[in-house]
């Protein structure tokens, strides 16, 4: 299970059932009411039991930790494996749906870094970095941006150029350039990536498959065929969302879930401070508490614009995505966003308080 992302937290989280008879399963896709999960002994189809709340969040997703009934005993419904809890998600991407009542749907769960492609073939899209960023940010992942098809820019000034561009626009975040073609700096991503669970992001034809299979070695390639060929967003059984990477190159797990690229921001404000820390940092100095950084006296956000420290195209791509996710939060049910985010709080003071602890002794299986 260890090259599923199993650790001491997962561990720990998964004792109580342990005592109730149920095993630990990874979810690895989620169609009709059922899942295909991994265990110790291999995959298993499961029933996942109907939810039973309004929150739609609360369903079982891609990368989930489940405790599995294993089934074969009259004890479920209809003899076969059962999911009966899901574990602590550590963290969560969630899009919001369209509709009067806008919800949040969760693409996949305990992601630890989130990988930014931003092609380097064409001129580069800072906005759109800053967005992908904010989102990466507020499902709780570390972001991490890579500059793809390095081989387009065989100059190495322009190239670091390129990337001191992209490091202005995302504070605190690290940035690879890696080029699939020739193979450039994949060691250096894998061996950051090794162990844990990341997903790919970015706009379309960033080169988000060609480095995915890079990335997975050759069976996986197999894998993504067989949706291609499909092109209707259904998938044969032999389709998985997750994805172990290599373990000559560590492990760890890739998920690639169809909708996950394209994700919109929900609930995204913690999100968007990251992403714009000087920014925040700047607003801390403004006269006023609850200065809107448009026209107030004494606004050091507009002062530092002034005089050149910071670029006009960061405040104004900060406003954007502030608007974007306050429209989103206005069509919203107000009580189930405020009981999301406590929830998520709660699961992620849990994961940090387990991660601190992980130096204790292993509990890996
Ligand atoms: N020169 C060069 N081209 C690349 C590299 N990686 C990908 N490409 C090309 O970029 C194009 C898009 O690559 P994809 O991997 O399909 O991009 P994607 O992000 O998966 O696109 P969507 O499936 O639309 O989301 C293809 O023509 C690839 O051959 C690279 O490292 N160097
Ligand atoms: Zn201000």
């Amino acid at each position: 299970m260890r090259r599923y992302g199993w650790d001491t937290c997962v561990a720990d989280a998964f004792a109580p059932y342990e005592d109730e008879g149920l095993i630990p399963a990874r979810v690895v896709r989620v169609d009709r009411g059922r899942c295909d999960a991994v265990t110790a002994e291999g995959t298993v189809r499961a029933r996942t039991a109907p939810v039973a709340t309004d929150d739609p969040t609360r369903a079982v997703c891609t990368g989930d930790w489940a405790a599995l009934h294993p089934g074969g005993t009259g004890e479920t419904a209809d003899g076969s494996p059962e999911v009966r809890a899901l574990l602590p998600r550590r963290t969560a991407f969630v899009r919001s749906t369209a509709g009067n009542r806008s919800e949040g749907q969760v693409l996949a769960a305990n992601v630890d870094v989130a990988l930014i492609a931003v092609p380097l073939a064409a001129e580069l899209e800072l906005p759109r970095v800053e967005r992908f960023v904010a989102l990466a940010w507020s499902s709780g992942a570390r972001p991490l941006v890579v500059l793809t098809k390095a081989d387009l820019v065989p100059d190495p000034a322009t190239l670091a150029q390129l990337a001191a561009d992209v490091e202005e626009s995302a504070p605190g975040v690290e940035v690879l350039s890696v080029s699939a073609a020739d193979g450039d700096g994949l060691d250096v991503l894998s061996a950051v990536i090794a162990g844990g669970t990341c997903v790919l992001l970015g706009p379309s034809g960033a080169g988000k498959s060609t480095l995915a299979n890079a990335l997975l070695g050759e069976d996986a390639q197999d894998v993504h065929a067989v949706r291609d060929s499909d092109g209707k967003g259904r998938h044969t059984t032999t389709t998985r969302d997750l994805l172990p990477l290599p373990a000559e190159a560590g492990g760890g797990v890739l998920i690639d879930t169809p909708g996950l690229r394209g994700v919109g921001l929900w609930g995204a404000e913690d999100g968007v401070s990251s992403t714009f820390a000087e920014i925040e940092a700047l607003a801390g100095e403004c006269r006023f508490h609850d200065c809107r950084h448009s026209a107030e006296p004494g606004c050091a956000v507009l002062a530092a614009v002034e005089d050149g420290t910071l670029p006009q195209r960061r405040l104004e791509s900060y406003r954007k995505l502030l608007r974007e996710n306050e429209r989103i939060a206005a069509r919203t049910d107000a009580r189930l966003r405020a009981e999301q985010k406590r929830r998520f709080k709660e699961m992620s003071a849990v994961g940090r308080y387990n991660a601190e602890r992980k130096r204790g002794p292993r509990r890996d299986r």
